[in-house]
């Protein structure tokens, strides 16, 4: 199931856990029916990133502990139908790379030395297809060059700039203008504007047929590979080839600034959190508190499964937010025997995996040092293996009648035509503190999924 985007909006239009990089890729999946051509990507991330006022390059700066190029390799090497990936880097970075390459187990990569610009570098990377000494990287048919810090990268766009390269030998992604383009005079005055409409940004990705782009590099000029920031340009200048220009959507931008990076991650964020699996032990009011929570998270695609059932694939594999409900203070042992499945199936890898634990508290006693230093420990202790474990006690006052659960409650006080009765009842303290507290058991835990605060592990929240 692919991740699509509002394509102004940029919302995700279908609930899903996973980014476009990461939806599970079948048999029939479209790429692998039309492209019948071997395909490889270049990925130029060899800049310094000086924009971005960081000291690390902008490539390897992380989101959920992951570096940025992780997620833009991932939205290529996910793909059948692209068998390589070169990646472009500073030499210094080259070992910084291959660790990378090695944590988050991207096995269809490359990796080469870039140059002291973006078109050298680019240069560097399609050079490694020509190495007839390396038979591990075989020349492709089309080759797309994509910038390394642009995460977001869907297929169908992919799909379309590689059978546009095919047929028409270049091809590239534009997007509109946001702001009008001007020519100045030597004193910083307008020279002239142009006329916005007639004008479309030129991103990435770019592809081509190998032969092209290859020559073209070949044969244009040092002032062309010193100054030059469009591929395009190279292709039709040197080899007469006129790309087809497609347009992509606006998550195609490239991070350049820092606010880029906080994008970025509002982006992930919010992919990650459109569904959830609320597992509820047996107990009637964890039954019923999942049922209510499930309402509360009105912003979710949710499943409400009986415990027991989240070990099964079908589950785990939809979402990487769970959240388990207890009507008391169970045994932890769930959550290791979670997080073993999350292992067998790789599901924490490339994004962190939440679990919330709520509590059903049916005593009004807080959690005593030793519980709260146990939990502290195993949240600790799973968030090794890139599992965020949150706590929430919701206060189940034992003066409730367990009929008197909140949607009982609730049913009663549709079906009661007595207004004395439901007066009574509606003004009763305990009533509309449980509804509050409902209410905030939901909005905590929306935020928890949402931020995946790795700080707020192991801590037991109260409601
Ligand atoms: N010598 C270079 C310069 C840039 N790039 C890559 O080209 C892409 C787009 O370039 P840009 O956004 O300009 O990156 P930087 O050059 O790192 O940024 P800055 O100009 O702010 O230093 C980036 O993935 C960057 O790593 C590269 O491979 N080799
Ligand atoms: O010049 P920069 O290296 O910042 O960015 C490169 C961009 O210009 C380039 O990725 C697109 O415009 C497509 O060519």
């Amino acid at each position: 199931m692919l991740l699509q985007f509002h394509h102004e909006t940029q919302r995700p239009l279908d609930p899903g856990c996973l980014l476009p990089q990461d939806a599970e890729r079948s048999a029939d999946q479209p790429g692998r029916a039309v492209v019948d051509f071997p395909v490889a990507a270049v990925l130029p991330a060899g800049g310094s990133g000086e924009r971005m006022g960081l000291t690390t390059p902008k490539q390897f700066c992380s989101i959920f502990n992951r570096p940025l190029i992780s997620y833009t390799i991932q939205a290529f090497e996910r793909l059948p139908w692209i068998v390589m990936v070169v990646v472009v880097v500073a030499k210094d970075n080259h070992d910084l790379m291959l660790n990378i390459v090695r944590k988050f187990n991207h096995t269809k990569v490359k990796v080469v030395h870039g140059g002291t610009t973006r078109h050298r570098s680019i240069y560097n990377g399609l050079q490694a297809f020509s190495d007839s000494t390396d038979s591990s990287t075989p020349k492709p048919k089309v080759v797309i060059i994509h910038d390394a810090v642009r995460p977001f990268v869907e297929e169908d766009l992919l799909l379309k700039i590689t059978l546009a390269a095919k047929e028409q030998g270049a091809s590239g992604a534009i997007r509109p203008l946001v702001s009008t383009v001007i020519a100045t005079t030597s004193e910083s005055y307008l020279d002239h504007s142009l006329e916005r409409a007639k004008y479309r940004a030129s991103e990435m990705p770019q592809g081509f047929l190998y032969d092209i782009i290859f020559q073209a590099y070949q044969r244009c000029s040092e002032f062309d590979l010193e100054f030059g920031t469009e591929c395009l340009h190279l292709a039709l200048q040197y080899c007469g080839t006129n790309a087809r220009l497609i347009e992509g959507p606006p998550t195609l931008w490239k991070v350049t600034y820092k606010r880029d990076l906080a994008a970025a991650e509002a982006i992930i964020k919010e992919t990650l959190s459109v569904s959830a699996c609320i597992i509820a032990e047996a107990e009637e009011e964890a039954v019923e508190l999942a049922k209510t929570l499930q309402k509360n998270l009105n912003m979710m695609e949710t499943d409400v499964i009986p415990c027991g059932k989240e070990s099964n694939v079908q589950y785990l594999s939809k979402t990487r937010n769970f959240i388990h409900i207890s009507a008391s203070a169970s045994s932890s042992l769930w959550v290791l025997e979670m997080v073993k499945c999350f292992e067998d199936i790789d599901h924490a890898r490339l994004y962190p995996v939440v679990i919330v634990w709520v509590q059903l508290s049916m005593t009004k006693q807080s959690a005593d040092s030793q519980e709260t230093d146990e939990f502290m420990a195993l949240a600790s202790e799973v968030k090794q293996r890139n599992v965020l474990l949150y706590g929430i006690k919701i206060d189940h006052s034992k003066e409730w009648h367990p009929v008197w659960s909140s949607a009982a409650v609730a049913h009663l006080l549709q079906a009661w035509t007595c207004c004395a009765f439901r007066d009574a009842l509606l003004h009763t303290s305990e009533l509309e503190q449980w509804q509050r507290s409902l209410e905030r058991l939901g909005q905590i835990t929306l935020v928890l999924i949402r931020d995946r605060n790795m700080a707020l592990t192991g801590q037991m929240l109260h409601v």
